[in-house]
């Protein structure tokens, strides 16, 4: 491990706190990193910081100990239900390391109480929790920090509650200021007191004042600290010591390259990225049964409650792998990550970035590689050129196994894998779509049968970005993939349950439309026959054999003879109103509508 320091925590200009530095060397951190000694003495006095540093270079301490520092130095003591900080990151994963963090410090501290607010849990036992212990110090997500918000009628006004605020830090800045959580940050900030101290923090951090000015930040000190032995003019993004490559590869090529990859390296720690959540459950899956001897975790943002367990259960495996999403992108620190291989690129640059950052960590070395399409090559040269983040190629290895007609073979045997698949091919459809740069990720080149042959699918799925086109490069198998069964007894029995239904609901349909067809069938008839009836009456009565039709034409003789006479229409219009008169009788009764709407 190159020695990243910047100096000693007792060379700061403005002293710190006995027990910090004793927590300090209690975590056997001697030294200060760049940006740690660039920004605490600056966030400690009355400054408002925009810190940007490489990732894994320390960020979270450049907060930390500064909003232990503020609220140290404040005169009058907090109370228990007063909050002096509040922290707020993107992810739950990010808070608890962020929580964890902390407490290394306020177990030194017993008058300074913290909270941590994150969804996955119940807000009513966030409320009481706050209630009963305090929350001097919150470490929140967005979403439960603003709901927490709103939660005054279980007696918590934490209106009132953060009056008392004086720092605010927004660890991930870029993410947070971003359109995904814009209401939720806008609405905490409005219960925010201007008079305080703000700081931003992020490997990518937003350039664009207008959002600095949103977050509350008054003329704020940029920091942005530069890697050491990198030219002082690149501003790289990526730590120094991060071995970073790509290699192109063609979608049906991808699979056999990771699982060759990974065999290689059975005794390290790897990060795999995929696009959706759909691609972690099915690749995750393929990789259990294709990696017999190494863990395998899977987290992903729609998991609800294991995505702590596992998360927590993955840093402390020796070895092992991670097959994730972008919630796993950002800050998360995880010691000794190998590599971190990108199976699809992210949906942004700045995600490549804080995602390759998984790795290469406070001066350790690490590697990463991504896989791109061939024609997806011109991204090189835009995370080189937009992100500062140069690649070296690595070439595709040599003799790795077709492993994709396992996968097949997988699905045929069971409906779950099948279903997986098909979910997963079309969620990454989707997820390409919505591509940033979409000038390189075009969805209209995609190689749809390479694609599909890449997933393992047994036949194209229906979807509209597929209407119309036709896959001669794929070869769908020559079954009926509705028959393919669950392995899992219960499911199967509830899938053929619910056919069984379909089949009786259709049936049932089909005799409900012909009866409804022959239904209104027989009342055109019924009303034929009335109408019929009803004329020959009319006939009978008035001893008159005209037909309706011709009745009606009368009818509207006549009152335009009567309009004539009373001088309301010309001789000309009483002709043109005969003419017509006689004419629209045959049309309309072919048209089918009465000539008496017309009329009228
Ligand atoms: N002064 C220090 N000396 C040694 N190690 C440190 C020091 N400060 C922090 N670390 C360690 O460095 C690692 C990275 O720290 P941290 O997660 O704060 O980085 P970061 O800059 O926030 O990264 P990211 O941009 O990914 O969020 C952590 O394991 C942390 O314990």
């Amino acid at each position: 491990m190159e020695h990243v320091t910047e100096g000693a925590w007792e060379s700061l200009q403005v002293p710190l706190h006995p027990r910090v530095l004793g927590a300090l060397r209690e975590l056997g951190f001697p030294h200060m990193t760049p940006v740690q000694s660039a920004t605490i003495p600056l966030f400690m006095k009355n400054k408002d910081v925009a810190a940007e540093a490489v990732t894994g270079s320390g960020k979270t301490l450049a907060f930390v100990i500064p909003i232990l520092e503020i609220l140290l130095r404040r005169e009058e003591k907090l109370k228990k239900n007063q909050v002096g900080a509040i922290v707020i990151t993107p992810t739950r994963e990010l808070a608890i390391q962020i929580d964890e963090v902390l407490s290394h410090f306020t177990k030194h501290f017993p008058q300074f109480s913290q909270i941590l607010w994150i969804g996955g849990r119940n807000p009513g036992e966030d409320v009481e929790r706050f209630k009963q212990h305090g929350g001097n110090i919150i470490v929140a997500t967005p979403g439960r920090l603003e709901d927490m918000f709103r939660r005054k009628a279980e007696g918590l006004d934490l209106a009132i509650c953060v009056k008392s605020l004086d720092v605010l830090v927004l660890d991930e800045a870029d993410r947070l200021l971003d359109m995904g959580f814009e209401a939720s940050i806008n609405t905490i900030l409005e219960f925010l007191p201007k008079q305080r101290r703000t700081g931003l923090f992020s490997a990518t951090q937003t350039q664009e004042v207008e959002n600095l000015v949103r977050a509350g930040l008054r003329n704020p000190v940029r920091i942005s600290v530069k890697e050491k032995g990198v030219a002082a003019s690149s501003t790289q993004k990526t730590p120094s010591r991060l071995e970073n490559h790509y290699m192109i590869c063609k979608a049906d090529e991808k699979f056999n390259q990771l699982v060759h990859f990974l065999r290689s390296r059975q005794q390290e720690k790897h990060l795999v990225f995929f696009s959706t959540c759909a691609c972690v459950e099915y690749y995750g899956k393929a990789l259990e049964a294709l990696l017999k001897k190494v863990k395998i975790l899977c987290i992903h943002g729609k998991m609800k409650y294991k995505r702590n367990k596992i998360f927590m259960e993955f840093r402390k495996l020796q070895s092992g792998i991670l097959v994730c999403t972008d919630v796993m992108a950002r800050g998360i620190d995880i010691p000794e990550v190998n590599w971190v291989l990108q199976y699809d690129p992210p949906s942004n640059a700045s995600a490549f970035v804080h995602r390759c950052g998984r790795t290469a960590r406070i001066g350790h070395g690490g590697s990463a590689l991504v896989f791109l399409l061939p024609m997806e090559e011109a991204y090189i040269n835009f995370l080189a050129i937009n992100q500062k983040c140069p690649l070296q190629e690595m070439s595709l290895q040599r003799n790795t196994i077709d492993l994709l007609p396992k996968l097949r073979a997988m699905a045929l045997a069971d409906r779950a894998v099948f279903e997986k698949g098909m979910k997963a091919f079309v969620s990454f459809v989707q997820a390409y779509a919505k591509h940033e740069c979409s000038l390189i990720f075009r969805l209209k080149d995609i190689d749809f049968a390479g694609l599909a042959r890449g997933f393992a699918l047994l036949r194209m799925p229906r979807m509209p970005e597929l209407r119309g086109k036709q896959f001669p490069d794929f070869e769908p198998v020559d079954i009926d993939t509705d028959t393919i069964p669950f392995k899992d007894k219960i499911r199967e029995k509830q899938r053929q349950k619910l056919l069984e239904q379909k089949r009786k609901e259709r049936s049932e349909n089909e005799g409900r439309k012909k009866f409804i067809k022959n239904k209104a069938w027989s009342k055109q008839k019924a009303k034929k026959e009335r109408k019929k009836k009803m004329n020959a009456k009319r006939k009978k009565d008035e001893g008159s054999d005209i037909d309706d039709e011709d009745m009606e034409e009368l009818l509207n003789d006549t009152r335009l003879l009567k309009k004539f006479k009373k001088g309301k229409i010309t001789e000309e219009e009483f002709e043109k109103g005969l003419l017509t008169s006689a004419k629209r009788t045959v049309q309309l009764t072919d048209l089918g509508v009465s000539d008496l709407e017309e009329d009228s």
